[in-house]
């Protein structure tokens, strides 16, 4: 670091390892609260708050609703560069490939279209469980397939996505505030482990792009072999042209170039935000994007608690969401991914009863024709415990619970008590 900065600034950098540490949410664009909005914004995305001080989320009913993620402040940056390269049209098909726990997936989910496909995927499967749970909590799963695959079984998909996300796992400097273990685990030789990790993810990864796509690089590390000099190699090895953005100066983030490559740090002494690396590729050559042939429309179900509607699917007696679009990906890549969540889970049916999913309590739109009963929080953190929140109801059957009028899971109410369907994994308890 000393080597990157004069004298002063490397002194400035070494402070702010002493300095608080951000904290940062993501408001969800989907779900309207009130809280959090007299903090400052995010320059670089403004659904992003800055926190005076540290919260604990779990006990937030709000923060279950989905109403906004805990991200890292740097990371949001992702959304200002999505608008500078898709400025006419939005990409079809992305693929967020080290995705776990999901802060950049459920931010790039935010931004695509409707119609687009996005595949979150996650190599390590217990993570993969928690990218699922995170995204169902912040109810945008509509199009979205959640895999668990290593990057080069991805290697079938020629020329598949139109937009990458790669947030190569690093050798982490730029979390040395936050994370301990970053620091501990600190060696040049894993530094060295890291590189070549990512050279191989990149390796593996970059023939699925489709010509005139983008491929988002980002670490959390200042290593410029995990960095500038990697995607130097990318670009020299896989006919991309690096983009070059127009950040405004007062953001802090500072531009680095080496041969024409282009990359973008943030520095924890310039930003109210831990370290950053990102530059973005243009592929040059190939065919385009790979064409899919539409697939045959489903049957659809009718199912008298759901909302009518050609996307509501029966799937191995489970009951889903599923477009067009998304079943035309899903049939294509079901044979060469191991797929772990699709479309929107809605529920099963147990005899002549439905019993909802939570994705469905979750999701933005009201799907279903549940009765709602909103809860002051005491109740609602009695329900989220996963206790019989104790309502004064008269008539026995499901009911949507919300929480500022956003949902937050159901409940049965079977005369005395009610069941709780809040899954267990789930529960404040747990955490
Ligand atoms: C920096 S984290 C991703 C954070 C995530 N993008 C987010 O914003 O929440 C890197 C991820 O890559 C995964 N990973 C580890 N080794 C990998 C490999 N060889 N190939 C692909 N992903 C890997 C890790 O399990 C981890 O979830």
């Amino acid at each position: 670091m000393k080597s990157k900065f004069s004298e002063g600034e490397f002194q400035d950098f070494q402070n702010a390892y002493e300095s608080k540490i951000p904290q940062s949410i993501r408001l969800n664009p989907k779900k309207n609260i009130q809280k959090f909005s007299e903090l400052p914004t995010i320059p670089w995305n403004e659904n992003g708050k800055l926190l005076s001080e540290n919260q604990m989320f779990i006990t937030d009913p709000l923060w279950h609703s989905g109403a906004y993620y805990v991200q890292e402040s740097s990371s949001m940056i992702l959304r200002e560069i999505f608008h500078q390269i898709f400025t006419e049209s939005k990409p079809k098909r992305a693929l967020d490939l080290c995705a776990a726990p999901g802060g950049k997936s459920t931010l790039l989910q935010s931004l695509l279209y409707e119609n687009s496909v996005l595949i979150a995927n996650e190599v390590i499967k217990p993570r993969a469980q928690i990218l699922k749970e995170n995204h169902i909590r912040l109810g945008i799963s509509e199009n979205l397939i959640i895999t668990q695959n290593d990057p080069k079984q991805f290697t079938e998909l020629d020329e598949f996505f139109d937009y990458i996300q790669v947030d190569a796992p690093c050798s982490g400097e730029g979390m040395f505030r936050k994370d301990d273990i970053a620091m501990r685990e600190w060696s040049e030789a894993n530094c060295q482990l890291c590189a070549e990790r990512s050279k191989r993810i990149l390796a593996d990864i970059l023939p699925t792009l489709a010509k005139d796509g983008y491929l988002a690089y980002s670490t959390c590390t200042f290593n410029p072999k995990e960095n500038e000099e990697l995607v130097n190699w990318a670009c020299e090895e896989f006919d991309l042209s690096s983009i070059q953005f127009d950040f405004p100066e007062n953001w802090g983030i500072e531009e680095v170039e080496l041969n024409g490559v282009f990359g973008y740090y943030f520095y924890p002494h310039k930003v109210q935000g831990e370290g950053l690396f990102v530059s973005v590729m243009k592929k040059n050559s190939g065919f385009g994007l790979l064409n899919l042939p539409d697939s045959k429309k489903g049957k659809s179900i009718q199912i008298p608690d759901l909302v009518e509607s050609e996307n509501i699917k029966e799937e191995n007696g489970m009951i889903i969401w599923e477009t067009n679009e998304l079943k035309t990906v899903k049939n294509y890549i079901s044979k060469k991914l191991n797929i772990v969540y699709s479309g929107i889970d809605l529920g099963e049916l147990k005899g002549k009863d439905f019993i909802p999913a939570q994705a469905l309590a979750n999701f933005h739109q009201k799907l279903h024709h549940f009765p709602e009963v909103e809860l002051d929080e005491k109740s609602a953190l009695e329900f989220l415990r996963g206790n019989d929140p104790d309502l004064d109801l008269e008539k026995k059957g499901i009911y949507l619970l919300t929480y500022e009028n956003l949902g937050l899971g159901f409940v049965k109410f079977i005369g005395n008590r009610s069941n709780n369907y809040y899954p267990k994994p789930w529960r404040i308890k747990n955490y």
